[in-house]
């Protein structure tokens, strides 16, 4: 049994707390909405984002801050550019001892840090797990079978959140690159948001199929670059979170993908999914560290060219397919 305190009382952090809490955990769930810490309060429900799954009673939920002075495991899932302020207001609260996680998936705008880095750099002394893979809020509040990873460069603080949260549902795998893992997660993203407007222009199976593979190669290409170890993306955090968020209804990405698809404007699209489209951001920090690294992304560029100039999706696509001829792997020929 853990003391833990979730940051961000939203889709992620409602299912997370549920599942801690049928395992036994003591659990808190915080949010800076006053709104949205009393819906739970009264209603122990937040039917918009997940009807029918209620908190026990002993669930505590607060907007109060310090509530993080009791957290053995503080798990931050907050929307990824909001992890910084978050991690900034916990700070003063944080225990010596206690672990942090953290299961937003993006880069932060600007820095273009990955979010354990943003939260090691406002909160010092502690080497943050990030807590990553195929898992939609919804099926882990179901209970139904989902894998995933804590990776963390500091062995004991992963093997705590395996300890803690690893149920018979809920399967933990441990790994040391944490640099993949975060890579995987944030650009996966991107990818879904691509296989979405593929599924809204009724592109079919092949052109979503070659989007999510090529959109690998991209993702594993810019991660090795970035000190990531390849066989990471070949894992639950990188093909394996790429196609739950590639073909799920339940995925926001995916969905605001789908409209654009359709013929909404990438700015309404995003207004009507909502802010934790993570992708939308994490396009424009991927367009950035891949020109900076010199790594080819056409997929992200042509994502970054419909996101924020305007491009027809129809042309970003025809754009795709009229590139040079090429080798799939960029090795040299055999023999050669
Ligand atoms: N929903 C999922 O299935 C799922 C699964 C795995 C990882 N994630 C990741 O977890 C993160 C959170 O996702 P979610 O689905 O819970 O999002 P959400 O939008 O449902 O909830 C986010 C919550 O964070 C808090 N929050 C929002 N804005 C904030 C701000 N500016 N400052 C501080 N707190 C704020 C609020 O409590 C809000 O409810 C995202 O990065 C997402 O990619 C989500
Ligand atoms: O709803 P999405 O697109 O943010 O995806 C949620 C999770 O990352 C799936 O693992």
């Amino acid at each position: 049994m853990a003391k833990i305190v979730i940051l961000g009382a939203g889709g992620f952090g409602i299912s997370l707390a549920v599942m801690a809490r049928s395992y036994g955990n003591e659990v808190t769930l915080w949010s800076p909405f006053q709104e949205e810490v009393d819906l739970l309060t009264y209603e122990r429900e937040n039917k918009k984002l997940l009807p029918g799954v209620v908190l026990e009673p002993d669930v505590g939920v607060s907007t109060d801050i310090a509530v993080a002075e009791g957290a053995q495991l503080l798990l931050f899932a907050v929307p990824s550019q909001a992890v910084r302020s978050t991690a900034q207001k916990v700070a003063p609260h944080v225990p010596e001892g206690a672990v942090l996680a953290n299961v937003a998936k993006g880069l932060e705008n600007g820095t273009q840090l990955r979010l354990t880095q943003v939260i090691e750099s406002e909160i010092g002394g502690h080497q943050v797990v990030a807590l990553s893979g195929p898992s939609h809020a919804e099926e882990v509040a179901r209970g139904v079978p989902t894998t995933i990873v804590a990776a963390c460069k500091v062995r004991a603080n992963a093997e705590y959140v395996q300890t803690v949260l690893m149920n018979p549902n809920l399967r933990i795998y441990l790994n040391d690159d944490v640099v993949g893992v975060e890579l995987g997660g944030a650009l996966k993203n991107v990818i879904a948001l691509a296989a979405g407007i593929s599924d809204g222009l009724k592109l079919g199976d092949n052109a979503k199929a070659a989007l999510m593979t090529r959109g690998l190669s991209e993702i594993a290409r810019l991660g090795v670059a970035m000190g990531g170890r390849s066989e990471t993306f070949a894992g639950l955090t990188g093909v394996g979170d790429l196609i739950v968020t590639c073909t799920s209804m339940h995925s926001r990405n995916r969905r605001c993908g789908l409209l654009i698809g359709q013929g909404m404007a990438a700015t309404d699209a995003l207004k009507q999914i909502g802010m934790t489209v993570e992708g939308y951001t994490a396009t424009l920090v991927a367009r950035e560290l891949s020109l900076q690294a010199g790594v080819e992304m056409p997929i992200v560029e042509q994502m970054f060219q419909v996101l924020y100039n305007g491009l027809d999706c129809r042309q970003g696509i025809k754009n795709l397919m009229s590139r040079p001829r090429k080798h799939e792997s960029e090795q040299v020929w055999f023999g050669e």
